[in-house]
């Protein structure tokens, strides 16, 4: 029996619809998606949200995690104040497959009011196809986890 990877994903108010569409889109790739909302267009607060879906990867209940606001930042900070979270903002496919090779990150943020559809597709497709390399790359994401300490 093959068990399918699982990825959460949550944003705010500001990227509900290109959410939604990540999701569709990651499903069909294969992964199961745990989209843990907002699925209401009222205004919200993304830390709050950033926190929920870092969790669930912190945890281990998901591999990776995508979360998403206006920007991307805000929501990008407040996933990175878990323990255990990698999380970098991409605007490009380059950073996003450099973000899983490099820095072992466990979660990619985007800014919905920054990027289109398209772009965030091609984004997503190239992190979550992604490998880490580890070796020099292990020892360095090593130093970054033991900053938690
Ligand atoms: O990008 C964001 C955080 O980094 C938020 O989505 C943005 O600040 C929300 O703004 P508003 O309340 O004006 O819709």
């Amino acid at each position: 029996m093959t068990t399918r990877k699982r990825i959460v994903l949550s944003s705010d108010h500001a990227a509900i619809a290109l959410r939604q569409t990540l999701a569709t889109h990651i499903a069909d790739l294969g992964w199961e998606v745990v989209d843990i909302g907002p699925t209401t267009p009222e205004s919200t607060h993304y830390p709050k949200h950033g926190a929920a879906a870092a969790e669930r990867v912190a945890s281990g209940d998901c591999q990776l995690g995508i979360v998403l606001c206006g920007t991307g930042q805000g929501i990008m900070m407040a996933a990175n104040k878990v323990k255990g979270i990698r999380c970098g903002v991409c605007s490009d496919a380059l950073s996003a497959r450099m973000i899983r090779q490099h820095n072992d990150a466990n979660m990619l943020s985007l800014g919905a009011r920054v990027i289109g559809e398209a772009l965030a597709l091609d984004i997503v497709g190239a992190f979550l196809s992604a490998e880490f390399e580890g070796g020099r790359h292990g020892t360095r994401v090593d130093m970054i986890t033991a900053l938690e300490a």
